[in-house]
């Protein structure tokens, strides 16, 4: 088995008084995709938002095997840790093409790679951003990180408040970045976690509450029940 790409231990945060994560503890494969799960509220994206080094945290994180706790943002992100977050942060006055060019960090920015997963932002390339559907704003907000050489992509909700046919072309999208680079994906959607992830973490009440693959996850009805708050078959479709 190859090491982790991601290392998360005794991961801690408080937050306006509140003890949110209480020793988080995971690793995220270096390849596919890991999801990050759990009931609305229990620290998903307070878990994400930690390892950016966006927020105060304590315990430890191991970015490609170096500890990076208290390292800034802005150099994890240079180290190619991408985050694309759960309200896609579009310039909506911009036009697409201005959109990814504000994103660009390298002298070579991957444009092929962008347009071969996003036709569509190619042929959109003059349209104002804030003039696209959420799907849409979706891929600009995908294809945005993709233009950067990246080792890791936290993701955080991407399929929400999307319309179902929009939900698959952005899990079918997702499915071929993976194929490349290493997710680890925050979704509530189960259909979109059981087409993508090989393995899943459930957060409950700041701490992890399950770990291993999604298969078993999602074909275990009590687990489901419990853990997510929905039945084993909910998002079978
Ligand atoms: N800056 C903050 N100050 C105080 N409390 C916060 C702050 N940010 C988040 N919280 C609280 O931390 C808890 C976890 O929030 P978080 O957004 O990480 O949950 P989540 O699992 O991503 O939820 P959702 O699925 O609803 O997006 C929530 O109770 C939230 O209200």
């Amino acid at each position: 088995m190859t090491a982790p790409i991601l290392r998360v231990a005794g991961l801690s945060v408080r937050l306006g008084g509140s003890h949110i994560l209480q020793g988080v503890t995971f690793d995220v494969a270096a390849t596919g995709v890991t999801a990050l799960l759990g009931r609305n509220g229990v620290g998903k994206t307070t878990t994400l938002r930690a390892i950016l080094g966006e927020i105060p945290a304590e315990g430890g994180v191991e970015y490609d095997g170096v500890p990076v706790l208290g390292r800034r943002t802005h150099r994890l992100i240079r180290d190619g840790l991408a985050y694309v977050p759960e309200d896609r942060c579009v310039f909506a006055g911009l036009t697409v093409a201005e959109n990814l060019r504000l994103a660009e960090r390298v002298p070579n920015p991957d444009y092929r790679l962008v347009h071969e997963l996003f036709p569509e932002l190619e042929a959109r390339a003059a349209q104002r951003a804030g003039t696209l559907s959420g799907g849409q704003q979706q891929m600009v907000a995908v294809a945005r990180v993709l233009l950067n050489p990246n080792r890791l992509l936290l993701v955080d909700e991407p399929t929400k408040g999307l319309a179902p046919a929009v939900v698959t072309s952005v899990a079918a999208v997702l499915g071929r970045v993976a194929e490349r680079v290493p997710v680890l994906l925050v979704e509530q959607n189960l259909a979109v976690v059981r087409k993508l992830a090989t393995d899943a973490i459930v957060l409950e009440a700041g701490r992890v509450a399950w770990q291993g693959r999604a298969t078993d996850l999602l074909g275990d009805a009590e687990a489901t029940r419990s853990l997510l708050g929905v039945g084993s078959t909910a998002g079978r479709h």
